[in-house]
């Protein structure tokens, strides 16, 4: 089981001149299997959100429940895939993998048969050896959901994990994760600004609102997988979300305007 309940939730942030409401009542429930895109343009609080559910950073009220169990902080159900990679650049590629299992203090030829598992899921076999500095970034980015995986948590939150990549590896790895997602039944959520990783990826995109970040359309996305970004559905769904987005983009530019006018 792992499905995410978030009731009531508001975030402040307060600084020494002001006070950012980054998330003002959200309330979703997430169902146990879903792929889950946030979406929304820089400052729209898809980042809290999601560290608020990783238990990193907690809400300022409200709640948020994983299998009904309220979140106090990070928990091994809920494994984090950041853009940034954070791997230990001293250890090799199978060493990564295999550090939160040592921790756990899984028995060595388990250990070893996970991380061969892995690596060879995610097409890492040939380098297992090599250190993250003598990789790609589409590598380094494999490496990481790898070590994800290997912590076997159901539900894993992913905080703009390829908004760094080219546009082909971007692609690859969108198609592993989606066969990784049928094959291994988690629970994703996924935060995006890109509207068309949004269609292509999720059975259902939340679209925020810039300050306060609500929730401004929950959208179900019932097209077959693997999704054709060139099929009219497709840009009929682009259309309309980058309506959505636009109108969040354009509240984002005017707030810096106003600000910048009273400095
Ligand atoms: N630690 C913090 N202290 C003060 N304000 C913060 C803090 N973290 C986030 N904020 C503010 O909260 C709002 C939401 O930020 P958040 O990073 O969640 O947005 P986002 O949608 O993830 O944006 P991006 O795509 O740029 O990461 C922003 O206005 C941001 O400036």
């Amino acid at each position: 089981m792992s499905h995410i309940t978030v009731k009531g939730v508001n975030k402040v942030f307060k600084t020494d001149s002001r006070e950012v409401v980054a998330l003002k009542d959200i309330n979703l429930h997430i169902p146990q299997g879903q792929f889950v895109c946030l979406l929304g343009p820089s400052g729209c609080g898809k980042s809290t959100l999601l560290n608020a559910i990783a238990g990193f950073s907690l809400p300022s009220s409200g709640e948020i429940t994983a299998d009904a169990q309220l979140i106090t902080g990070p928990g091994p159900e809920r494994g984090m895939v950041f853009q940034e990679y954070a791997l230990f650049p001293w250890m090799t590629v199978e060493k990564n993998i295999a550090f939160g299992l040592e921790v756990k203090g899984m028995a060595k030829d388990k250990i070893e048969q996970t991380v061969s598992q892995l690596l060879s899921m995610l097409s890492l076999s040939d380098f297992r050896h090599r250190y993250p500095k003598d990789l790609s970034g589409g590598m380094r980015q494999r490496v990481a959901i790898a070590r994800v995986l290997a912590l076997d948590s159901p539900i894993m939150l992913m905080d703009e994990p390829f908004g760094a990549l080219d546009a082909l590896t971007r692609r690859n790895l969108q198609d592993e994760l989606l066969r990784i997602w049928s094959e291994l039944k988690k629970t994703i959520i996924f935060v995006t600004h890109s509207i068309e990783e949004a269609i292509y990826l999720a059975d259902r995109i939340i679209v925020m609102t810039y300050r306060p970040g609500t929730v401004k359309r929950d959208i179900l996305v019932d097209l077959p997988r693997l999704r054709d970004p060139a099929s009219a559905e497709f840009n009929a769904l682009k259309r309309e979300l980058g309506q959505l987005v636009m109108e969040e983009q354009q509240r984002h530019h005017n707030d810096e305007m106003r600000l910048a006018a009273v400095d």
